[in-house]
């Protein structure tokens, strides 16, 4: 039937070609959803850069002083040190508790380590009542409820792990407002699934004991955000429910667009903002060059930590997948580093002995895949490497935030190599401009020139803060050179044409490959990682074009002519590489020694705080002391209960007091055990920085603001 066949060969080619469309649409349409997304962001740019003072209290409330005198003022500085042994607010705690006391809804913006906690705590502990807490994790809630009751505050937590009995008086204390119960925690699952909870909470809210609602990691509402959780989607009927009840959504993430979604979602349209800097100006960013040996990379990794953390400081590893995940874990054990894998193909006791073990300081090192995320609440994790780069800014931000969230210098350091992004772009390519997120944080690695603390305030729309060296590029001053590789340019993408016409396709390595054997001459003048940088930077740039096709078993990723090709092979546009000189390569291969060492007494403190944390229930030794307090101590040698109650509080003083005395009176007079070592020690210009800062941070926290 020739007929037929030609109509079927037509129909073949106009679906083709209808397919062709619609992945034109689809990237149109991500490309817009883009714009809009960063017009608005742009639109809160230009305002927050009129008012002179960011951060921004919600524009709704200019009038508002939330920094003003209050009558609870005396109180909330009293639980605030005697019972949570915190010296002084951090920026905005004292004003979003004025607010939440003021009984406004609240929506917090605050950095990972920010200090949100506080926010919601300290209130509901000043006001009559019970405190509603929503949490997305159960390991968090765990960790939270141990922490509180390790100081004496009355919180519990209804989840699946909570018994019958348990349960029964907890619905006791809400409906009838027996029992000592001040805080409860709850996974969103019980206000969306839970009836029998949700009508115990009316009882108590109708009784006038419902004293604030608290939504803790709340971009888990929004489809935007990195952690979507359906059941945050019904969280809106808490403020249905409740509407005189104050709600304080709180989260590390600030795009606009998770923002605005949150405030619809939860109901809470005039809620007062609080949006602080992303800023972690305790976070010492790098970028090394990955070598393509595996093993070189692994055996740098267990250098810079021997060389940086030999004092077992904890810290992570991201790997990209969990085979590799395994790999570097048993190959920095074979280096004397304590380490173990976590990814999702472990069952759930043996991720949750991982962290636990790693959280009590018995394992220095967590290699784990994108898994090992949010439930992370470890304060003194001092340094993040990624082993392969994130998929996006907003990621890479997440994951390299974890470290120093109690606000001591800590260090971020990513491996980039080129041939990783296909691996990366064929992961994203489908998601809602994967492709587009994952061209920053390659744009932020490849870069030898920027401020990387600037690719996050460009990324998250906020002004520019000094980064005070604390980034390799800002650190280590080498020299750049930038290179015209526009001829080089015109034979790759000419190259490239050729292969298309035959109806052929490369991948970066085959094109690379295809380069260094029909163009010597390039390969003469750029190394082989360069030709890759190249081809990299020629994709980000548009020149060049990465596709996707799916084989049984992966997703392939190629790259082709994208669509200012043109401009290059006519020799419209000049292209240029950037390039260290050999200086900047040594320097950036040293570690940087993290900061000074412990003294003996410090040292001892730690050992004490593990010794008490298991002793007191399974707490976590941060719990018993923060490493600011050991310094603290250790810096100020108080020989009373009444002169250490002036560091720690009451609460910690009474609990912990006389064995904390009993070591500062043994190891005062200690010298430090590597002062001389250190000495020798030829230091950078980073490591200086992250010294003076250590010291300048402590002398901040010490001061009491009341
Ligand atoms: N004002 C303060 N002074 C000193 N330490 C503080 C202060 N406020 C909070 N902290 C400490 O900082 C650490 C991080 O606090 P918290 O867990 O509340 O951070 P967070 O903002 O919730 O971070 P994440 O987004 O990672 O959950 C904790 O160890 C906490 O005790
Ligand atoms: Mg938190």
């Amino acid at each position: 039937m020739e007929t037929e066949d030609i109509i079927a060969e037509e129909l073949q080619n106009v679906e083709a070609e209808i397919q062709g469309v619609q992945d034109q649409i689809k990237i149109l349409l991500d490309q817009q959803e883009r714009l809009y997304e960063r017009q608005s962001e742009l639109q809160a740019l230009l305002e927050a850069s009129k008012d002179s003072s960011y951060p921004v209290n919600g524009p709704s409330n200019a009038e508002e002083n939330w920094s003003g005198i209050f009558e609870w003022d005396s109180r909330a500085n009293d639980v605030r040190f005697n019972l949570f042994g915190i010296s002084t607010y951090r920026a905005n705690q004292r004003e979003i508790i004025n607010a939440v006391m003021s009984g406004r809804d609240v929506l917090v913006i605050m950095a990972a380590g920010g200090g949100k906690s506080l926010c919601y705590q300290l209130p509901a502990i000043l006001r009559d009542g019970v405190a509603l807490v929503v949490s997305p994790l159960l390991s968090l809630i765990q960790d939270q409820v141990m922490g509180l009751s390790a100081l004496g505050i009355p919180a519990h937590m209804l989840t699946s792990t909570t018994n019958k009995e348990e349960e029964k008086s907890i619905y006791k204390s809400l409906e009838k407002g027996e029992g000592d119960l001040k805080i409860l925690y709850v996974t969103p699952e019980k206000i969306s699934k839970s009836k029998r909870f949700m009508s115990k909470l009316e009882k108590c809210h109708n009784a006038g004991r419902l004293s604030l609602i608290s939504i803790d990691e709340a971009h888990c509402c929004s489809q935007w955000g990195h952690d979507f959780r359906p059941d945050y989607k019904s969280l809106g009927i808490l403020k249905t429910q409740f509407p005189k009840v104050p709600v304080i959504a709180l989260t590390a993430t600030a795009t606009q667009k998770v923002q605005s979604d949150l405030m619809e979602m939860l109901h809470i349209p005039r809620c007062v903002k609080f949006v602080s800097t992303v800023n972690r100006p305790n976070l010492f960013y790098m970028v090394r060059e990955k070598s393509s040996v595996g093993k070189v990379v692994v055996d740098e990794i267990a250098e810079f930590i021997h060389h940086s953390y030999s004092d077992h400081e904890s810290g992570i590893v991201y790997c990209f997948s969990r085979k590799e995940c395994e790999q570097v874990a048993k190959e920095l054990r074979e280096k004397g580093i304590s380490a173990h894998h976590y990814h999702a193909d472990m069952d759930a006791n043996a991720r949750e002995n991982v962290h636990k073990r790693w959280s009590n300081g018995k394992l220095q090192v967590i290699v784990g895949t994108v898994a090992f995320g949010m439930g992370i609440n470890k304060p003194d994790v001092r340094f993040v490497i990624h082993h392969s780069l994130s998929k996006s800014m907003e990621t890479y931000y997440q994951e390299s935030g974890r470290a120093g969230r109690d606000g001591l210098p800590s260090q971020c350091l990513l491996y980039f190599r080129p041939g990783d992004v296909p691996r990366q772009s064929s992961m994203v390519f489908y998601e809602n401009s994967g492709l587009q997120n994952l061209y920053d944080i390659v744009r932020y690695c490849q870069s030898k020139r920027q401020c990387r603390r600037s690719s996050f305030f460009r990324h998250f729309a906020e002004p520019l803060q000094d980064c005070n060296g604390m980034c390799d590029n800002c650190a280590f001053s080498n020299e750049v050179k930038e290179l015209d590789v526009s001829r080089h340019a015109k034979v790759i993408i000419s190259l490239l044409q050729d292969v298309q016409e035959n109806d052929q396709r490369l991948t970066v390595l085959q094109l690379v490959d295809k380069i260094k054997i029909k163009h010597k001459e390039l390969g003469s003048e750029l190394n082989r990682e360069e030709i890759e940088k190249l081809v990299i930077q020629l994709i980000l740039d548009r020149f060049l074009k990465e596709e996707f096709q799916h084989t049984a078993y992966a997703t392939n990723a190629y790259v082709t002519i994208g669509p200012l090709a043109k401009q290059v092979l006519q020799g419209k546009r000049s292209i240029k590489l950037e390039m260290t000189s050999g200086q900047k390569k040594v320097a950036g291969m040293r570690s940087v020694k993290h900061s000074r060492a412990s003294s003996t007494l410090e040292l001892k403190l730690d050992e004490l705080r593990k010794e008490l944390s298991s002793v007191h229930g399974g707490i976590f030794p941060h719990s018993v002391l923060s490493t600011q307090q050991i310094s603290l101590i250790s810096a100020q040698k108080p020989n009373s209960m009444e002169l250490l109650e002036n560091i720690i509080g009451k609460v910690k003083t009474e609990k912990y007091g006389s064995r904390i005395l009993e070591q500062v009176t043994k190891y005062a007079d200690s010298a430090q055990p590597d002062e001389v070592k250190e000495e020798e020690e030829n230091e950078n210009r980073a490591s200086k920085r992250l010294k003076s800062k250590k010291q300048l941070i402590l002398v901040e926290s010490s001061d009491d603001e009341s």
